[in-house]
């Protein structure tokens, strides 16, 4: 028989690790989807992926280029099995029993336009893959990246409502890449590691509907106005600096992936139950007056759902 006490030691060991996501029993099978897969985002956010020991399946899918994308990733000695399709008619089965599903799949911006110059032709792509995932996976939480954000998500509720499938509780616009900047660029100037900075982002993901709520962020410093005003700034034109200086090759990639992969990381954990994840996330939303609104989410188990926190707690008083 174990001494209480060692007992004790091993629950409190074991809840210790369950709450920093380490899995004190049997990882849960979950397939990752991510649909774009061969693009700027799609090669590297798949690569991350790979790297999650969360996924025990990774299906990627794109119009053309995933067969070699998907060999190549495969060989990687991780935990998931890796398949590529490629095709209209194979994006049922790359959905088939997807428990999340990422979309980086459209156009990127060249320099002088903006993300709603990309709706005429994202908007459809969109709609036909949204399309697929209320046949093929309607319970799967939809991490949307594709551009632009703030209409894109829209769409999508309106495919998953058309099909009955609608919850809002699974259906994320991906809005991290803007946390990500405002951690890194308010790091520097507070002059404090970024590992530890947190600073909220809320409203949209386009240029002014970028809110860093640079007042909440943590660890806190005594930073003038002008330079909150500046960060805010560089926070809301960061998509922009990028794609100027691609120069006409696209928009983030290495960074979306990155971002791409801390949000389906957060959604994975979600599932498997881990308690207290916390992202911020363009989602339909009562907060406002707006139907849509970026804003932190968080995984309340046993639903495997996510609420919407109140805005109370995230705007500055
Ligand atoms: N949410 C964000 O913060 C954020 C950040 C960066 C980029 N983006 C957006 O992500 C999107 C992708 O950017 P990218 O740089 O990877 O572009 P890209 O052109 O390099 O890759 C896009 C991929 O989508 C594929 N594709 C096109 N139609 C498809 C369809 N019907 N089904 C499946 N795949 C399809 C293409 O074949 C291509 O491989 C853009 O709309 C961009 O604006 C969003
Ligand atoms: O700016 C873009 O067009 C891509 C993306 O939305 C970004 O914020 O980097």
């Amino acid at each position: 028989m174990m001494k209480p006490s060692l007992l004790r030691s091993l629950r409190s060991a074991a809840s210790h690790l369950s709450r920093r996501g380490y899995a004190t029993e049997p990882v849960p099978e979950r397939k990752v989807a991510v649909l774009g897969a061969a693009g700027g985002i799609g090669q590297p956010l798949s690569l991350l992926m790979k790297l999650n020991p969360l996924v025990s399946s990774l299906s990627l899918y794109d119009i053309a280029g995933t067969p070699g994308v998907a060999a190549d990733v495969s060989h990687i000695n991780t935990r998931s099995e890796v398949v590529g399709y490629q095709g209209e008619e194979e994006l049922g089965k790359a959905l088939e029993g997807a428990d999340v599903v990422i979309i980086p799949a459209g156009v990127p911006r060249k320099p002088g336009m903006t993300r709603d110059d990309l709706f005429n032709i994202n908007a459809g792509i969109v709609k036909s893959l949204c399309t697929a995932i209320a046949k093929y996976c309607p319970h799967a939480l939809v991490n949307m990246i594709s551009n632009p954000v703030n209409s894109t998500v829209p769409i999508a509720a309106e495919v998953f409502k058309k099909a009955g499938t609608y919850d809002e509780k699974r259906l994320f616009g991906v809005t991290t890449l803007d946390v990500v900047r405002a951690k890194t660029f308010y790091a520097g100037k507070a002059n404090v590691p970024v590992a530890g900075v947190n600073v909220p982002v809320v409203g949209g993901h386009a240029g002014i509907t970028i809110l860093p709520l640079f007042s909440q962020a943590t660890p806190k410093a005594n930073l003038d106005d002008d330079i909150i005003k500046a960060l805010t700034k560089r926070t809301q034109d960061g998509g922009t600096e990028v794609v100027e200086a691609k120069a006409g090759k696209g928009s983030a990639t290495l960074s979306m992936a990155y971002a791409g992969a801390l949000f389906a990381d957060a959604c994975l954990k979600g599932l498997n139950g881990v308690p207290d994840v916390v992202e911020c996330s363009f989602v339909q939303s009562t907060v406002t007056e707006l139907p849509f609104f970026a804003s932190k989410v968080i995984e309340l188990p046993p639903l495997h759902t996510f609420q919407i926190l109140r805005l109370s707690i995230l705007w500055p008083v």
